[in-house]
């Protein structure tokens, strides 16, 4: 590092260290279409890819919200180095610190078919790259390498083929030693294997989709008293924040503290893929103010929803995001059970 000129002080940054981690990033492939019909023909109207994958998302999202004072983001995971290309331009434009470790082979590419009739999105994702144990090592060396204490690490997404169900463990317990606030967003086996780790591997903060979180408690929610009911069990784990995203409907927002329901009429219109990511790094932003729980459910809901006129890991502007704060509710729920 450069020694500030004399007489000169160098600014401290103005937040936390933000770090996102994709195991299993993708090349998003979006085809639009006037109307998705299954065993047809049919003929794309456009078609764009773009660098993705959970944490690409979330960082994408976040460099875009970033004042000039905050640190920059940086992002790491395994990347195929047939094809980074598309990572290296996408995170270079955004002004993201590229600390992806480079694996043999091509990312894979996760196809999106946006149906016009429908206004809804299919989403096939691949299973990606199969990383060797010494990628992963350099991997876990690098994430060691960028974490600070009271820094936040996101870590997003699938699991890699070949990578054990308690893949993200060890990398959350160690996260934890050094201090670092962790969020993880992933499903399943992960999502499962990680939740039942050691006290002292507990995420800071997860945020399942309903799916999610019913497969982890291995419960289909009757109502939102039941969802609420399984979100703090999860927090009786450990877990600071239990964020259920639930699409149009908004997100629920459960810790110690507080019970919110967020209600986000404007998240019907869109394209949601990636919507979710929104949400996290909307998250993020908010913790890395420390701010108070009603404000965290309003700009994570307002990150998603201005993430939705957008197609690819990208929000528009400071303004845009904060106008759409308006129209969210937050309705505060009794803690009971
Ligand atoms: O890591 P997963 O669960 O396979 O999901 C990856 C997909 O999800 C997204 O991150 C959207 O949430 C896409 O960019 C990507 O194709």
């Amino acid at each position: 590092m450069t020694a500030p000129a004399s007489g000169s002080a160098t600014p401290a940054p103005a937040g936390p260290s933000i770090v996102t981690v994709t195991l299993n990033p993708a090349i998003d492939h979006t085809i639009r279409l006037d109307e998705l019909v299954p065993g047809t023909v049919l003929r794309a109207r456009s078609s764009v890819r773009q660098a993705g994958g959970k944490g690409v998302n979330v960082a994408g999202c976040l460099a875009d919200w970033r004042r000039p004072e905050d640190p920059p983001i940086v992002a790491t995971g395994l990347v195929g180095g047939s094809n980074a290309a598309t990572f290296e331009d996408f995170l270079a434009s955004k002004g993201i610190i590229d600390r992806f470790v480079r694996i043999p082979g091509h990312t894979r590419n996760n196809i999106k078919l946006l149906d016009e009739a429908a206004g809804d999105t299919t989403d096939i994702n691949l299973p990606g790259l199969t990383p060797l144990p010494v990628h992963m090592a350099q991997l876990r060396a690098v994430v060691a390498s960028e974490t600070v204490p009271g820094g936040i690490v996101v870590l997003s997404g699938s699991l890699p083929p070949g990578v054990p169900a308690n893949g993200y463990v060890d990398m959350l317990a160690s996260l934890k030693r050094d201090g670092a606030r962790v969020i993880l967003d992933t499903a399943g086996p992960p999502l499962r294997e990680a939740l039942a780790g050691p006290a002292d591997s507990m995420p800071w903060a997860i945020k399942p989709n309903q799916e999610e979180l019913e497969d982890v408690v291995g419960e289909s929610f009757s109502d939102i008293n039941h969802m609420i009911r399984a979100a703090r069990s999860i927090c009786r784990r450990g877990v600071g924040l239990v964020v259920v995203s639930r699409g149009a409907e908004g997100a629920l927002y459960v810790s110690e503290r507080a019970v919110l329901l967020g209600l986000a009429p404007v998240l019907a219109v869109g394209v949601s893929v990636g919507a979710g990511d929104a949400l996290v790094a909307g998250l993020v932003a908010a913790l890395a103010e420390d701010a108070e729980p009603e404000h965290v459910a309003r700009l994570s809901l307002a990150f998603a929803a201005a993430k939705l006129a957008q197609i690819g890991p990208h929000l528009p502007n400071r303004e845009a995001v904060l106008s759409r704060m308006d129209a969210i509710k937050i309705e505060r729920r009794e803690v009971t059970g």
